[in-house]
């Protein structure tokens, strides 16, 4: 529970970017009782905020529009200890620009909240700079879309401890509450960029996750036959119990199962039609978000999990497709070269009910294996950084809020990651283990019999292999060592040599001569 008034020290907060998630913070702080000041680039963002404003009922605090934002950054002065602003901006350079602008007008003790998906090495080059001035720059994952903007989101600040104890008691009071034990979904991360890190692991996790959760519903739909009511009457039962209870993007994937067209369509007519159809069939296939550049989180996860040696392939192979999704142009044209076989629909199924339980299976390793790949990743930086992440806190914020809530296996992991604070392997826990040995066979059938009838399933089959290679004692990579000593005398370590087996990861002191020069 909130320690403090939440406007005790800050009266009024700046919000800088009136898109989807800004305009939904400003009515949230609003309500929270803080007078809020908005500004954008862009006049009609700040004129549809101000527009809503209109009809807003449950205000407390007032909301002013600014698109001048000297008149925006003066709005702040003396509603508290010092300014204080949220960005909910595009990652990148907009964020340097607009930190160019106010510049001239802050001061020491001021503090920046940067909510948007950033690169955690830019929030820290931020961060110098801004400390050179007494300013605090904190960069803040925020999680749950729009929609948890607006009612509360799953919060991970990282940076100077002192400025996140001043603005926790306000961030208590706007982020999401854990539904068991009322305890809200935000703590301080750690030092530096450490709070966009966690976010960008979340984002990885998610990747993992939405990836999963497709290729299931394309197996369902395309390989079982089911028709979407099926699907959502699927997915109502696996976020109702068991290992997919109150399951974040399970619960959306049953709504989105149902969702049809209508005469009116939405509030602003999008999804208009006579025809009943469903509003899913009016979605390409497309994700272009590391296209356009406008998100590159998932792209910074797979990055970092390679730079810094840890296995993620069940979150990198979701990114592989999600990046051959967004050229589409490209291909349709590699389409009609490859001839590549389209999902089929599997025969001599007898039972579906058993078919579809398997898949549920191997949907929860495959959650379950992306959280392990996530963690392992936040546990190696934190060392690496010094950043002492406590990952148990990790689970806790992403409780409620977030995309990637998942009840059952924040259950399974919060009580060993709180007590267990270096862990580098999740995998180690012996309740994860037991997990994901009890149903990897779900997960082998499920693929097994997918890859027959040609169905897409990247993570669940990269899922698959990470459990046998991770998990493996002897793996192919004795063949690959040998052959890169034979041309490259890159030189081996030996089985059962004390020293080297298992050994540091070490480069080996043999070199047999395969063929001399
Ligand atoms: N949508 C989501 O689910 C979530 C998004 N985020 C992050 O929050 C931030 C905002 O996202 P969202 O609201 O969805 O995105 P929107 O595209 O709706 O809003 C982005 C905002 O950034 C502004 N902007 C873009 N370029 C500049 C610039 N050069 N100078 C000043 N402002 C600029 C945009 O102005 P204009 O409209 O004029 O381009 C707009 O107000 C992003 O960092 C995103 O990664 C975080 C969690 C969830
Ligand atoms: O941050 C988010 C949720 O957590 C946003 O939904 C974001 O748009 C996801 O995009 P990406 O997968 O490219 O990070």
């Amino acid at each position: 529970m909130p320690s403090a008034s939440p406007t005790e020290k800050f009266k009024r907060i700046g919000v800088v970017g009136a898109g989807s998630m800004g305009s939904m913070m400003a009515f949230a702080f609003s309500e929270i009782g803080l007078d809020v000041s908005v500004w954008d680039v862009d006049k009609r963002n700040v004129d549809k905020v101000m527009d809503w404003t209109k009809k807003a009922t449950t205000m407390k605090g007032k909301i002013e529009g600014f698109t001048d934002i000297d008149k925006f950054t003066k709005s702040l002065e003396g509603h508290g200890i010092g300014k204080l602003f949220m960005f909910s901006i595009t990652h990148g350079e907009p964020a340097d620009s607009v930190l160019k602008l106010i510049k001239p007008d802050l001061k020491k003790g001021d503090i920046i909240l940067d909510g948007g998906n950033e690169n955690y090495r830019r929030t820290e080059r931020r961060q110098r700079e801004c400390e050179d001035i007494g300013v605090t720059w904190i960069g803040m994952g925020v999680s749950g879309g729009y929609q948890s903007a607006r009612r509360g989101p799953s919060l991970s600040p990282g940076g100077d401890a002192k400025a996140l104890e001043l603005v926790m008691p306000l961030l208590q009071a706007y982020s999401a509450k854990d539904p068991k034990s009322g305890a809200p979904c935000v703590t301080r991360i750690g030092p530096g960029g450490s709070g966009h890190f966690v976010k960008m692991v979340h984002n990885g996790i998610e990747g993992g996750m939405l990836s999963t959760l497709a290729e299931a519903w394309s197996y369902m739909h395309f390989g079982l036959g089911m028709d979407y009511e099926q699907i959502g009457d699927v997915f109502t039962d696996w976020n109702s119990k068991g290992e997919l209870r109150n399951n974040f993007l399970i619960n959306i994937g049953a709504d989105i199962m149902r969702a049809k067209k209508t005469p009116k369509g939405d509030w602003h007519g999008e999804g208009a039609s006579d025809s009943d159809g469903y509003v899913l069939d009016d979605v390409l296939d497309k994700v272009v978000q590391d296209d356009d550049n406008s998100e590159g989180t998932p792209l910074w996860a797979v990055m970092e999990s390679a730079s810094r040696h840890v296995s993620t392939p069940t979150l990198t192979a979701a990114h592989y497709m999600r990046i051959a999704s967004g050229n589409r142009a490209e291909r349709v044209e590699a389409a009609k070269k490859l001839q590549m076989p389209a999902p089929r629909q599997m025969q001599n199924i007898k039972d579906r009910a058993t078919v579809v339980e398997k898949l549920r299976q191997a949907v929860y390793c495959s959650f379950l294996s992306s959280f392990c790949q996530g963690l392992e990743l936040i546990a190696r930086t934190s060392k690496d950084e010094a950043w002492a992440i406590n990952m148990g806190d990790c689970i806790q914020i992403w409780r409620a809020g977030c995309i990637i809530q998942s009840e059952y296996i924040a259950d399974l992991l919060q009580p060993p990651l709180t007590t267990n604070k270096h862990l580098m392997n999740i995998k180690f826990i012996d309740e994860v283990a037991g997990e994901l040995r009890k149903y990897f066979p779900a997960l082998k059938s499920t693929v097994l019999e997918g890859i027959m009838y040609d169905q897409y399933m990247p993570s669940l089959s990269a899922t698959l292999e990470y459990l046998k290679y991770d998990g493996g004692t002897m793996l192919p990579t004795k063949f690959m060592e040998a052959q890169m000593d034979y041309f490259g005398a890159h030189g081996y370590n030996k089985p059962g040599v004390h020293g080297e087996d298992p050994g540091p990861t070490h480069k080996g002191p043999h070199h047999y001569e395969w063929k001399s020069a």
